[in-house]
């Protein structure tokens, strides 16, 4: 089943500019697409979109053939955000972070149930943070920060998981056992959308890879069709990260030497 399908979209923040401009992307269900482009080229926008916070002004955006709205009622759509999109002197800690996760499974009192407990200490122990549940999230490294997040998102149980940028900042070990889950939580058949600026890593992880360039996606694919030096050079603007400049010296210059 497909788990996303944007066809077409354009969208605007407040009427302006176009911030995406005709995007189509679709992510199988039990795959991982990695997301790649330039800073402002269009992946935050892809996320905010797909979870709904803008309304699309033309095309559709169907999460396991429902639309967006349904969706997120559903609980189906898990976001992981990025460092910087989260607010870490907010008085919390870790475990009341990752029972936000079970929020919209809760009834109208709000109480927790003893499913919603067993989901939040299964995920903490899921990503090693167990020994960490009562500190606040103000006093994590940046690695456990991400960690609590993600947690968040298993306990939620979503079927579509948003993360954006999960290696920013994190040190071998964390990318490691995020890689690692990313693989359990693909067999048990959730897409993932994963933006990174970490292009090494890309073939280590990704089923396929779009390549955002310009407020729109270029192309997607399996990952290593889609990973060519002349595809990155267009989605960089011609400094593709992955492979060193072609030589300076044109071909017949080179020939004409002794
Ligand atoms: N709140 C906003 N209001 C108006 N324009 C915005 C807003 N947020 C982003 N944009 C514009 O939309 C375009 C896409 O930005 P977006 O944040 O999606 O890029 P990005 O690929 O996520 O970049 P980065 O890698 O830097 O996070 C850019 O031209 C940006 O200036």
């Amino acid at each position: 089943m497909m788990a996303l399908d944007v066809h077409d979209v354009s969208v605007a923040y407040g009427g302006g500019r176009l911030a995406m401009r005709q995007a189509s992307l679709k992510v199988r269900g039990g795959s991982v697409c990695g997301l790649v482009g330039m800073n402002g080229a269009g992946k935050s926008t892809l996320f905010k979109t797909v979870m709904g916070f803008i309304p699309p002004l033309r095309g559709t955006v169907q999460v396991f053939e429902q639309p967006v709205i349904r969706a997120q009622k559903a609980g189906l759509i898990a976001y992981v955000p990025q460092s910087e999109d989260v607010d870490w002197n907010f008085p919390v800690s870790v475990r009341e972070v990752v029972m936000m996760g079970r929020q919209g499974k809760m009834n109208w009192l709000r109480r927790p149930s003893a499913i919603d407990e067993t989901m939040v200490e299964e995920s903490l122990e899921r990503v090693g943070m167990s020994a960490f549940a009562e500190r606040q999230i103000g006093e994590l490294s940046g690695g456990q920060r991400k960690r609590a997040f993600l947690a968040r998102a298993l306990a939620q149980d979503g079927r579509l998981l948003l993360l954006d940028e999960p290696f920013g900042g994190v040190d071998v070990g964390t990318s490691e056992a995020i890689i690692s889950l990313m693989g359990e939580l693909r067999r048990e058949g959730r897409a993932m959308l994963v933006s990174t600026h970490d292009l090494g890593t890309l073939e280590t992880f990704c089923d396929e890879v779009a390549l955002i360039a310009d407020r729109t996606v270029l192309l997607y694919g399996p990952t290593g069709e889609v990973l060519t030096a002349d595809n990155l050079a267009a989605t960089f603007g011609g400094r593709s990260p992955l492979h060193a400049p072609p030589p300076k010296q044109p071909a017949q210059q080179m020939e004409a030497r002794p």
